[in-house]
């Protein structure tokens, strides 16, 4: 293994289904939040995703424990700088993200390779924010992160060869599938994804079923594993709002326009699963339908 210490920075749910893989496959992992109680809870997370593994008889205790061993958290930067390859997954918003380059790259070793989990940022434009466009570059992992196969790839401008390469080679450790993306508004998985998901917010919104109808009738009738509502809940409305709002500015057609309901939805604070309450209460038993 060419790389051996992962940094992530962000402890929500991509980050920590990044350290699940990374450490699973053998990687020190060091995660990075500005928040303990983030990253405490982060760890408990991924403790939850490794024992489900082992009552699923994927892996045995000893395994959970030796990746559990490879795994720390810390709200302190510097604990970054030995870090091989640095996995940013915070918030989709450019902003906060070129606040955290700006922070972060002064730690990092001058060789170590910092990426991206964006789901639509120009990653060109990112790496225009940090001191290394060169070793710099987009790994975008699918959710949840332990079960889905694909992660896409994408190179900015300045992106070199050997960047691409290792990015590569860490994946194909994991596993995982690439997929090679160029850098336009959402890739691809999301440019095709987010407008059927806002497209099933404008049918909630226009009337046309409710979120049980909808969700139901993408799930018998189209089979998809989850309804387009539900999955909106399980990314997170924030998450779906910030691409849709990349895909309107990014090609400026109007039919990536983010519903208005999704926007209210978003204001509210109603973010989905992560926050109790989106197109389904989470606060019971069982996920409630809410329209
Ligand atoms: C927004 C972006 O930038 C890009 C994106 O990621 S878009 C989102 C892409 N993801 C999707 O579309 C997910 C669609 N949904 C699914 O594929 C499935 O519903 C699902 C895999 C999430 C759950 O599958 P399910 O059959 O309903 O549930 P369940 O039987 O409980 O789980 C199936 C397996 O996944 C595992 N799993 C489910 N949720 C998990 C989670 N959050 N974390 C870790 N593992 C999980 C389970 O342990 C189980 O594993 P085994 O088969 O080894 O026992
Ligand atoms: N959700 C999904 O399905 C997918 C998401 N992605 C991408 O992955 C990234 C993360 O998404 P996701 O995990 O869902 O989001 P979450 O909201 O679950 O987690 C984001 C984390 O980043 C933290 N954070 C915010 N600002 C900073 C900062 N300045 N320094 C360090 N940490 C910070 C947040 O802390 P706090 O809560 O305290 O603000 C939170 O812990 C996004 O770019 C998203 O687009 C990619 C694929 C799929």
């Amino acid at each position: 293994m060419a790389f051996q210490n992962i940094g992530i920075i962000g402890a929500g749910q991509m980050g920590c289904g990044i350290a699940h893989v990374s450490s699973l496959a053998g990687y020190r992992v060091q995660i990075y939040d500005l928040d303990p109680d983030r990253i405490q809870a982060a760890l408990a997370t991924i403790n939850g995703t490794l024992a489900r593994l082992v009552a699923g008889e994927k892996i045995t205790d000893e395994e959970r424990n030796a990746a559990l061993s490879k795994i720390s958290g810390s709200a302190d930067v510097n604990d970054l700088a030995p870090m091989d390859i640095v996995i940013e997954a915070a918030t989709e918003d450019e902003s906060v993200k070129r606040k955290i380059y700006a922070h972060v790259c002064p730690v990092l070793k001058p060789e170590a390779l910092l990426a991206t989990n964006t789901s639509s940022l120009s990653i060109t434009r990112l790496a225009s924010a940090t001191d290394r466009p060169e070793r710099f570059m987009g790994i975008h992992f699918m959710n949840p992160v332990p079960v889905m196969k694909l992660v896409e790839l994408v190179r900015g401008i300045a992106t070199d060869e050997p960047t691409f390469r290792a990015a590569k080679e860490y994946v194909a450790s994991l596993d995982k599938s690439v997929t090679v993306s160029e850098d336009f508004p959402a890739f691809i998985v999301n440019r095709i994804l987010l407008p059927m998901i806002n497209e099933a917010i404008y049918t909630l919104y226009e009337g046309v079923g409710s979120v049980d109808a909808i969700d139901t009738a993408m799930k018998l009738g189209a089979n998809h594993p989850m309804g387009p509502l539900q999955l909106a809940d399980f990314i997170g409305l924030d998450t779906c709002l910030s691409i849709m709002q990349v895909l309107y500015d990014g090609l400026a057609d109007s039919k990536y326009r983010p519903c208005p309901l999704l926007v209210k939805y978003v204001e509210a604070g109603w973010l989905g699963r992560k926050s109790g309450r989106g197109f389904y209460d989470y606060r019971g038993e069982v996920p409630v339908p809410t329209r």
